[in-house]
């Protein structure tokens, strides 16, 4: 008797481990209520593919925007940290590679070319270090007019004799009348981080970074209403939030998206219904340039990012290596010429 129960049970569990095998190999078994069609397992988009698919990647889609750029006059915008340079943690050491900056400076030889950055324009001049290039410095709150006009002469190309180490051109700081606040908040903010181990500042002429990527978790509360408790007795300025950065500037309705198009206007090129700007930046701050870009209905704002994140951008780049492939790939793109072959 007990010999058979035994049996019956062994069966039994063979059985249905048989049956398990069955199904993991797709073959219906006689017992399935339904049948069931053979499950091709489809691979789930992991987020940053589904991300991907409504910003493609820049590189892939590299041809098909030369293509519809042909013909335009494009201007290049570059943002500096996280774009040019990768991010570290010292925001003095941010370099960008000999390479970066090979392909920046072939860049500018056919397009005009800014680089836009929330550091002071001194700065990132110095973290840059090109001539043919137009700098932009405090979210934009810092522009020197190049004395020499974007294009030549006969309007028709653009013009590579640019030399903005030469600062002979004229300023533009819209938030001028803001920096004897600017240089007393500087001041406050000194004494009022100074217990808060890692928090750094970082004067960037219009603007003021107060840098937390040092700063252990438990203290960033801590850090964030020390610097709110300067800022009530400043109403006229405003905090907003980075990459690990906290950053105060002026309220004044001036940012990067208004830079690139005071850029396209004083390089006379805003006229022009062909003109397609290129932006390329990886922080919040980029996204009013974004946003002008795609109201204006012409150019590719490109975001870089290796993680799903919400962004007008149309297009994207996963870090600063792509924003390098993609450079160089500018550089080497020469317009079609009409009518030849
Ligand atoms: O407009 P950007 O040029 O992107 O400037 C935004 C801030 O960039 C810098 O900070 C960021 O990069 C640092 C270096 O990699 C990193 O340490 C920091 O955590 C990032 O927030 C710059 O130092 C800030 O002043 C700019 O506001």
């Amino acid at each position: 008797m007990k010999f058979m129960l035994l049996l019956i049970v062994t069966f039994k569990i063979i059985k249905k481990k048989l049956s398990k095998l069955q199904g993991a190999m797709g073959f219906q078994t006689p017992h399935s209520s339904k049948p069931t069609k053979v499950q091709v397992a489809k691979p789930i988009p992991s987020s940053y593919d589904s991300w991907m698919a409504r910003h493609p990647s820049g590189l892939r889609s590299f041809d098909r925007l030369m293509k519809a750029a042909s013909g335009k006059d494009m201007v290049v915008f570059l943002d500096y940290d996280g774009t040019l340079s990768p991010i570290v943690n010292d925001p003095d050491r941010a370099f960008m590679s000999e390479e970066m900056r090979a392909a920046v400076c072939e860049v500018a030889k056919n397009f005009p070319t800014v680089i836009i950055s929330g550091r002071s324009r001194d700065k990132v001049k110095d973290f840059v270090k090109l001539n043919n290039v137009y700098y932009a410095g405090s979210h934009g709150m810092d522009i020197m007019v190049p004395s020499v006009p974007a294009r030549s002469s006969d309007g028709d190309h653009y013009n590579m004799a640019l030399d903005t180490t030469k600062d002979n051109g004229v300023p533009f700081q819209p938030a001028k009348k803001f920096l004897p606040a600017i240089r007393e908040i500087l001041k406050l903010l000194e004494n009022k981080i100074k217990g808060i181990q890692g928090a750094r500042l970082e004067d960037n002429g219009f603007c003021i970074s107060v840098h937390f990527r040092q700063v252990q978790e438990k203290d960033y509360v801590e850090l964030e209403e020390r610097v709110k408790s300067v800022l009530e007795k400043h109403p006229d300025f405003c905090l907003t939030e980075g990459k690990k950065v906290l950053e105060i500037r002026p309220s004044i309705e001036w940012n990067k998206g208004h830079a690139l198009e005071y850029f396209l206007d004083t390089l006379g090129l805003s006229s022009s219904s062909n003109i397609l700007p290129v932006y390329i930046g990886d922080d919040r701050t980029d996204e009013d340039a974004f946003k002008v870009i795609k109201k204006r209905g012409q150019g590719y704002p490109i975001v870089v990012s290796s993680i799903p994140k919400d962004t007008k951008a149309l297009y994207s780049l996963r870090d600063p290596s792509e924003v390098l492939i993609f450079l160089s790939r500018l550089a080497k793109w020469r317009q079609p010429i009409i009518g030849s072959n």
